[in-house]
């Protein structure tokens, strides 16, 4: 795996980090040492693992592949990701090349002839760049390939069921878009109702698997005693209650994706078979014997920040790296207020809703205390809000009125949002600088990032609205009419 020299500008902080968008690279060593979280901001880039193997001598001379998978097998069976067909003296399933926290593993499949790297027999070794891997009487030379991309806000202020033009969420929608092909674990960070399983959806939907089943495994909501059988399924008669052989959560995901929501709350006994699994691809039924190969890709979602959780010894490190091969974290919805006319316009537009209510409008002064509230149950909340509104309002118009109580007060007397935890110079310097943010940000929204513009309706110089662009990674160009 590459290293990754982080760009000065970057900033280096926690996944659990209040909502940062962020892309997780982890590093050699894992989350103890060294392992980087890149805040995902205009114009990031986003660092990808991909490997070449081409055979350079031997009846299949001439072959190759460009492969981002965690697992890649070679082999003359015509199940291998690279397969020799021609060469008679490789196995069926000859060699793997795995990626793992260490780097490439070399793994031999236990071939009648052997694995050779460098010129000496292995079984599992490690690959560096340019290694010469011999198997039978072929030749193949390995290549790591780091692809660097430039992540950009996206265009479109939706994607697949999510809603948002705020540039965070612009960013979101352009990571989805580049990771969905590629066929790497996901961990998809973000508190309750921000749209963690929307995006499981629209990677799978844009992935190679989208034809597949997508299998959403709740992990927090199923009793402890059944979580086993309901991710590796059971024979019948394997406990009490087992009145019939059942698939498990892996085995139906097979060929598509599967979703494990509340990652975080899986029993830490149970972690260690979801990490064989993962390694291995294969499954066995709670109370059977046979094996079943399992070929699936996995999401998985967490509100809780793992990284503490492993540091308070209830998450597996070597499961989180397995998984975190990109992690991606939601924004709250009180961080990107700016969606929250575009949620409810679409939410009102939606054939449903104006088959049973008709068409609606919400006034401005409703709308104003919609933007103040600050929806601990973020999109989830907005929605539901609505929906009540909806089946209470009488008229066209949404007033003030008939928002529920929470809402109207919260906005008569905001309270200031600072940290009395702090000191006193801390917690003030904390909430200038969100003031500073958010004042930035909306003038340059209101003012579709026109810097100069934005300076004379703000009353500061320009100079000092682009220290402020800068100092907040502010991305004034993504704020242009699109
Ligand atoms: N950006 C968004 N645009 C439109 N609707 C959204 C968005 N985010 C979430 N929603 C809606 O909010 C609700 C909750 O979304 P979802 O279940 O994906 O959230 P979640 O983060 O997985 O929640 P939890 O952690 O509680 O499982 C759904 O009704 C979904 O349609």
């Amino acid at each position: 795996m590459s290293s990754h020299e982080p760009n000065p500008d970057d900033v280096l902080t926690n996944p659990g980090d209040s909502g940062l968008d962020s892309v997780l690279i982890p590093e050699a060593g894992g989350v103890g040492s060294g392992t980087e979280v890149l805040v995902l901001q205009p114009q990031t880039t986003l660092k990808l693992r991909r490997c070449r193997l081409q055979v350079t001598a031997g009846p299949d001379e001439g072959r190759s592949l460009v492969s981002d998978k965690e697992r890649l097998r070679c082999g003359a069976h015509s199940s291998n990701d690279l397969v020799l067909a021609e060469d008679r003296a490789v196995s069926r399933h000859h060699f793997e090349i795995l990626t793992t926290e260490r780097g490439w593993l070399l793994v031999d499949l236990n071939s009648t002839n052997g694995t050779f790297l460098d010129g000496r027999r292995v079984e599992r070794a490690y690959l560096s760049p340019g290694a010469q891997v011999r198997a039978g009487s072929s030749q193949l030379s390995f290549t790591p390939i780091d692809e660097e991309v430039t992540l950009e806000p996206d265009g479109e202020g939706e994607l697949g069921g999510l809603v948002g033009e705020s540039v965070r969420m612009r960013q979101v929608f352009a990571l989805i878009k580049k990771i969905a092909p590629l066929d790497v674990s996901v961990i998809v960070g973000g508190e309750t109702g921000t749209g963690k399983e929307l995006v499981a959806r629209a990677i799978h939907e844009r992935s190679s698997r989208g034809k597949g089943p997508l299998v959403v495994l709740d992990c927090g909501a199923i009793p402890p005693e059944l979580i086993e059988s309901e991710l590796f399924g059971h024979e019948k008669g394997a406990f009490t209650g087992a009145m019939t052989a059942r698939p498990g959560a892996f085995e139906r995901a097979h060929g598509g994706t599967i979703f494990l929501d509340e990652l975080g709350e899986l029993r830490l006994d149970l972690q260690p078979k979801l990490l064989r699994v993962l390694e291995n691809r294969e499954v066995r039924r709670v109370g059977g014997n046979d094996v079943l190969e399992v070929d699936c890709r996995v999401i998985a979602a967490t509100n809780r920040d793992l990284v503490k959780e492993i540091a308070a010894g209830n998450f597996r490190e070597d499961l989180f790296f397995r998984l975190s091969v990109i992690h991606l974290q939601l924004p709250p919805l009180r961080e990107r207020r700016e969606d929250i006319p575009l949620i409810l316009k679409r939410a009102l537009a939606d054939p449903e809703v104006l088959a049973r209510h008709g068409r609606k409008h919400i006034t401005p002064e409703a709308q104003a205390l919609l933007m103040a509230y600050d929806w601990p149950g973020n999109v989830r909340e907005l929605v539901n809000v609505l929906s009540h509104v909806l089946a209470f309002s009488e008229g066209e118009d949404v007033l003030p009125q008939h928002l529920p109580a929470r809402l109207r007060g919260q906005a008569r007397e905001l309270p200031l949002p600072f940290n009395e935890h702090l000191s006193f110079k801390d917690a003030k310097e904390q909430l200038l600088e969100n003031f500073e943010r958010e004042y930035v940000n909306r003038v340059l929204s209101r003012c579709e990032g026109n810097l100069s513009r934005a300076a004379r309706e703000s009353g500061l110089h320009r100079k000092s609205i682009e220290r402020l662009v800068k100092k907040y990674q502010l991305d004034a160009k993504g704020m242009k009419p699109r």
